[in-house]
């Protein structure tokens, strides 16, 4: 945003309840809401900066009827060099000011083959392979004012915002095109080779991307209710004859198609969640 729409620091924002995730290209999902104050994240002590295309790397409150929000128009991955303790920085300061649900969006490829580009992925459940090697956002002392030491991550995505989120969307029209699946993260920055996109389809991932997990992971240990939503943006390669090459222009020209599509489910299923009180897993 231009200077003038930037908010100084005299500004105290509302007490956030739900803070809302946007993925590659996604930061237009802030539009639905109103009364909204901008702060860059250069601007805000040891925030993090983004530095992918399509991050605008701003932290925007707004309220939607009379849920107070708090969108971070882009997030941090390990690729741009970040530690895990920076990539999940926010969602601890988030849980600090009284966020109680986080709605995390990202873009991923598909790996079902069921899947076409533009679909709307609700995550069910996720892979950490970055984990498995022991870039985990949890390594180290754990601190006990957020979570416990070993916290479950089984029902890492809320059944009833899940569930939710199908309504609303076939609400919205938009039924023929969302799906349910499971995530996974690589580290990035290269998209799969074949071989790996083949034996990630083994392991029962039905897409694949580049961030999401670390957040939700402090998300759950610190007691936080969870929604995933992955835009499905280009299929992954899964076959040595096929011609098509995977780019990070065409992640951000699908995202830039589901953008108001996307923008409206987030908005109605905040209002919904509120009018039907949803607290529960
Ligand atoms: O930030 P997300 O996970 O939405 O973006 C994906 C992963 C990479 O950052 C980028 C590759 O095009 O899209
Ligand atoms: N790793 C990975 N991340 C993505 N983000 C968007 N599309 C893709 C993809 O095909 N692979």
């Amino acid at each position: 945003p231009g200077p003038s729409s930037v908010t100084t620091w005299s500004f105290e924002p509302p007490q956030p309840t739900v803070a809302v995730i946007c993925g590659s290209g996604l930061g237009l999902l802030a539009d639905g809401a109103t009364g909204k104050q901008t702060f860059r994240y250069q601007d805000i002590p040891n925030f993090p900066v983004s530095t992918v295309m399509g991050h605008e790397g701003c932290l925007v409150f707004g309220t939607i009827e009379d849920t107070s929000c708090v969108f971070m128009q882009g997030h941090f991955h390990l690729y741009e060099g970040y530690s895990l303790c920076q990539v999940t920085l926010p969602v601890r300061i988030f849980k600090l000011m009284g966020v109680e649900s986080v709605l995390v969006t990202n873009a991923s490829g598909g790996l079902c083959p069921d899947f076409k580009v533009g679909d709307i992925m609700i995550i069910k459940d996720h892979i950490n392979l970055p984990g498995f090697a022991g870039q985990h956002p949890l390594c180290g002392p754990n601190d006990e004012r957020f979570g416990i030491r070993f916290p479950c991550m089984s029902d890492a995505y809320s059944k009833d915002l899940r569930r939710l989120a199908l309504d609303v969307g076939s609400e919205l029209g938009c039924g023929d095109f969302m799906r349910e699946g499971v995530y996974c993260m690589v580290s990035g920055p290269n998209f799969e080779t074949i071989a790996e996109a083949r034996m990630l389809q083994i392991l029962g991932c039905d897409s694949v991307g580049m961030s999401m997990v670390p957040e939700v992971t402090v998300a759950k240990h610190c007691g936080l209710r969870v929604l995933g939503l992955s835009l499905i943006t280009n299929k992954v390669s899964l076959d040595y004859s096929r011609e098509e090459k995977v780019n990070h222009e065409e992640v951000l020209q699908i995202s830039k198609m589901r953008a108001e599509v996307l923008q409206k489910l987030v908005t109605m299923l905040i209002s919904r969640c509120q009018q039907q009180n949803i607290n529960t897993n």
